[in-house]
Order: C-alpha cells, then structure tokens, then sequence
C-alpha cells in the first residue's frame, strides 16, 4: 500500500532503528551515512535542535545530490531546558539515567527531506514517563547494553524501556528514531 516516490530514496542515517522502520513501512531505499558533527549553536532553543541537526546532516549531501531524496533525522531527548544526547562515557550515561529516572521527558525527533528543488524539516515530539531506577538497575543497564549510541543514554526498544517506561504520550516509533507515520504523510507528497 505505500506508495513510494518515483525518485530514488536515499535514507542517510547508520540509524539501525531507522532503517528498519522505513523498511517495516513498505519504503524502497538504499542507505548512505552522514559524516557530521553534531554540534548545534548554544543559544539555540532546546526544541529547536532536532531539526537543525537533521538539516545538517542533509546539508552534507547536497554537493553530490542527484536526483534522489535525501532523508536525514536527529533525536534528542529534552529534560526541563536540558538537552541530553549521546554520553561521552559511562560516567555520563548513569549522570543522564540517574536524572531521567522517576521524571517525565520529551523526545524529539527532526527529520529533514531534501531534493534539488525542495527542502522540508519537521519534528514529532513524544512525552516519556521513567519510573524511579535505582543505581543497581542503572549501573547493570548502562553495563549489559552499553547505550552509548543513543540518545538520553537510553533505548526504548531494549531492557530498560521495557521495565522503566510507565507512559508514552506520542509515537513510539518517535522515540526509536523516526516518526515513520509523519514520514508517510510527507512522503506521499514528493
Ligand atoms: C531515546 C532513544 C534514542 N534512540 C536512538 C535513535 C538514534 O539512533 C540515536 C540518537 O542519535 P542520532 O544522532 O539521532 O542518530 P544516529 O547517530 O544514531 O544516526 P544518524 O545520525 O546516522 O542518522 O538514539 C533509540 O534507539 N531509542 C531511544 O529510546
């Protein structure tokens, strides 16, 4: 039933997850990985991070564009006006699970869709309740699934996401990396 555009789709992301959800909603692609710092201006308001680093990194293969639609996206999770991304460390990633512990924070996903002639940004906001974690549960997370590549020092999708989330207000999938349902809509629009 997905109608995927007649140009080529390149999904630029090394995102397992998000390669997996476009491909679970029908989309045919290949994929491609930006080489990007993701580095943002300080002064820039928290909620507007996601979609500037999504643009960046499609910014990245706008010099080699074809004719294809480049697809970039950005998480990160937000705590009051903090945001937290990927830890540098162990040390950092139980700083980030002790805080996110027993709170409620936001997820934002970015995604931008570039082609030579049109550019679209766009985000999905998803609000995820932790139960409390105590410094055991944390410390045998952060030491068994080594969440170094994720955002908030944590997966939804793996052990901790199974027994810490109490309530998601949003998409799941938003949370996993991409808002495959916002995806489609704009998609089909292309
Ligand atoms: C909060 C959360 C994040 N994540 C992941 C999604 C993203 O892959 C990652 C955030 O890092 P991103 O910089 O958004 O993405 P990435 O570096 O993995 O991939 P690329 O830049 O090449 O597209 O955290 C989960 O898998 N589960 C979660 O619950």
């Amino acid at each position: 039933m997905t109608t995927s555009p007649t140009r080529p789709i390149i999904l630029a992301s090394s995102s397992p997850r998000r390669q997996y959800l476009m491909k679970e909603a029908g989309f045919t692609f290949t994929v491609e990985k930006p080489d990007v710092e993701e580095d943002f201006p300080q002064e820039l308001p928290a909620d507007q991070v996601a979609r500037y680093l999504a643009a960046k990194k499609a910014e990245y293969f706008r010099p080699r564009m074809g004719r294809e639609i480049i697809i970039t996206a950005d998480t990160v999770v937000i705590l009051g006006d903090r945001i937290l991304n990927k830890p540098q460390d162990r040390a950092e990633a139980i700083a980030m699970l002790r805080d996110l512990s027993g709170r409620t924070h936001r997820v934002m996903t970015g995604v931008c869709m570039l082609s030579q002639e049109r550019e679209e940004t766009f985000d999905d906001i998803t609000d995820v309740t932790f139960v409390k974690l105590s410094p055991q549960e944390i410390d045998f997370y952060v030491d068994t699934y080594k969440p170094y590549d994720k955002a908030g020092a944590y997966g939804a999708q793996d052990w901790i996401g199974l027994v810490a989330i109490s309530t998601i207000a949003g998409s799941y999938f938003n949370v996993m990396g991409l808002p495959i349902h916002k995806v489609y809509q704009h998609l089909a629009t292309w």
